[in-house]
């Protein structure tokens, strides 16, 4: 398996970042006072390794996902999609506690619409950064829009933050609203899509 991977023309070895985090995070865990011979504790800081390289940062260290579209035949609608409700977990970059919510991903085609579960794994692979809410929600809007040739990508997410929630202020209940809208997409008829979908 190869384990360099090319990001934005720059090489990177994961298997050296994960040996380096690992050290780093040995440090913090003997700083802390805590048994690194401690048969729970020992494996602690290659698994944070792993977790932070192939999982919680691995948008850092990959690129982003292919996009399957399909050309609009004259038989196919061309009104708005929207993909509402993907679940979804990210890092907040000031305290690296996580934020938790979901997503809904709206867009106009142009000239061809895309796969479906394509609008989730771009949410994924963005997600898996350290960042702010408002970056990611329009990273994926931004990405999209691009990949897509779409008249416009419309793009809500909803999170609670635990750096809001189990430390500073805890306010457990609070939640996060942010959209971007690119292009030629009215957010309105979004909303009123997803009214509409839920009227019985
Ligand atoms: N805009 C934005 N702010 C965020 C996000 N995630 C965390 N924050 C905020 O970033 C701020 C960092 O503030 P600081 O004052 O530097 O850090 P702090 O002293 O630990 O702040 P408290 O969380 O209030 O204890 C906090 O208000 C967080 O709630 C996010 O996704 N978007
Ligand atoms: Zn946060």
């Amino acid at each position: 398996m190869n384990h360099v991977y090319t990001v934005e023309n720059k090489e990177i070895d994961v298997e050296i970042k994960k040996q380096k985090i690992s050290q780093h995070f040995a440090s913090i865990i003997e700083e802390l006072g805590l048994d690194l011979n401690d048969p729970s504790i020992k494996d602690t800081p290659e698994r944070v390794a792993k977790m932070l390289v192939n999982e919680t940062c691995n948008g850092l260290f990959s690129n982003p996902p292919n996009i399957t579209t399909f050309p609009l035949d004259k038989n196919t609608s061309r009104e708005l999609v929207v993909i509402e409700n993907i679940p979804f977990s990210s890092l907040c970059e000031h305290h690296f506690q996580p934020f938790v919510g979901t997503a809904t991903i709206a867009y106009l085609p142009n000239d061809r619409v895309m796969g479906l579960s394509k609008g989730a794994r771009v949410l994924d692979y963005f997600a898996s950064r350290p960042q702010i809410q408002e970056r990611l929600t329009n990273e994926v809007a931004a990405y999209l829009y691009e990949q897509l040739n779409a008249k416009g990508v419309f793009v809500m997410i909803k999170a609670e933050h635990f750096c809001m929630k189990v430390r500073g202020v805890k306010k457990h209940q609070s939640a996060t609203i942010t959209t971007a809208s690119l292009g030629d997409i009215d957010k309105k008829d979004v909303l009123s899509s997803i009214q509409l979908a839920k009227m019985k």
